[in-house]
């Protein structure tokens, strides 16, 4: 096969940012994807309707010209999001469901969630309104070791969680084991995943071996191979929980390339060849339609793009680096190669 096309994809997990970046960030998205869920992990952070929707429009203004593209902005869920936050967001079109980060889980974290059961009314209200919960899942406690994070949020967090709200509509973001595809399967059809691209091409020796890789640094953190594998599975395996989140989270690449440098990976400018790549490697590339253009709009209960996109069978190399307003940035699989390439 050398060409093929599919429905417009579409990121239902995505870090634009804001400010000059978004000149960057916006077309590089909105090229390829026709909606993205955007994450609301700004300084301040995007905790009301109302900065959700100037946020919105200073990320309308960078869409190129002849471009449909849709955000659908999430907010931050804080201890003091409240019921009237809930309904009030229910009834807005542009607000697609609140994020929960626990404090000091990953970056701009720190208005996160502190106590998660002090919330049980707010999510009782969500559960009520059908307003999706989407998760970053992982403990922040000190003696929990990283790679455990995931498992541990898993079982001390989230399965309570849900025993308390069965009906809640709820998104474990960016998984990274093979506790995170137990979880999922073992739940209704109102309990989903969104995996990345850099949690199915890689592991943690890609981040670890021969020297630390910051550019495949992001959190959750890679997990050892066996897990990998067991995401691979799980998307190709057809199964509708499982749709595409790229997490695509970019930084400068000083703040990368530092003694404490930040966690992201900035998948954009290559995200739908880097899926192609994985699902192509799998022999599954006919899973890729379900899992990038189908599953997540089914979930969230959006429309299926009826516009297609189309990729070549022609090698291509990510740039080394991205300038942008704010100095220049290194993309995940910088200086690879890639064999899906995007037909403009
Ligand atoms: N994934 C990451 O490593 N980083 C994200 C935050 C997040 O999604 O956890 C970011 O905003 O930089
Ligand atoms: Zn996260
Ligand atoms: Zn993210």
């Amino acid at each position: 096969m050398q060409q093929f096309s599919l429905p417009r994809p579409d990121d239902w997990h995505l870090h634009l940012r804001d400010g000059e970046l978004l000149a960057t960030t916006v077309p590089a998205t909105a090229k390829v994807f026709g909606r993205a869920v955007i994450m609301p992990n700004l300084v301040p952070p995007v905790t009301t309707t109302a900065q959700a929707h100037d946020y919105r429009q200073r990320i309308l203004a960078e869409i190129p010209k002849n471009t449909e593209f849709e955000p659908l902005m999430a907010l931050y869920l804080t201890q003091q999001t409240t019921v009237e936050m809930i309904e009030q967001a229910a009834a807005d079109d542009t607000i697609i469901g609140f994020k929960l980060y626990p404090s000091g889980a990953t970056t701009n974290s720190d208005a996160g969630v502190t106590d998660i059961e002090a919330l049980d009314d707010v999510f009782a209200a969500m559960a009520k309104h059908q307003v999706p919960l989407l998760v970053h899942g992982e403990v922040t406690a000190a003696d929990i070791d990283i790679f455990d994070r995931e498992k541990v949020f898993i079982d001390t967090k989230l399965r309570p969680l849900l025993a308390r709200h069965p009906k809640l509509k709820l998104v474990l973001e960016h998984i990274t084991t093979g506790d995170a595809v137990d979880f999922v399967e073992s739940m209704g059809p109102s309990v989903a995943a969104t995996i990345t691209p850099q949690h199915l091409l890689m592991n943690r020796n890609d981040l670890l071996v021969g020297g630390v890789r910051p550019h495949n640094y992001c959190l959750p953190i890679l997990k050892r191979r066996e897990h990998q594998l067991r995401l691979q599975q799980a998307a190709v395996s057809g199964s509708p929980k499982f749709f595409l989140g790229t997490d695509s989270a970019p930084h400068a690449q000083s703040k990368k390339e530092a003694a404490c440098g930040c966690a992201g990976c900035y998948s954009a400018p290559a995200a739908l060849p880097l899926y192609a790549e994985f699902f192509d490697r799998m022999q599954a590339l006919d899973k890729l339609t379900d899992f990038a253009s189908h599953f997540g709009a089914d979930f969230y209960g959006y429309p299926r793009a009826q516009e297609r996109v189309t990729l070549k069978a022609t090698e291509w190399q990510v740039p080394s680096t991205v300038e942008t307003a704010v100095g220049p940035m290194v993309p995940y699989w910088a200086n690879e190669k890639l064999k899906w390439q995007i037909v403009d």
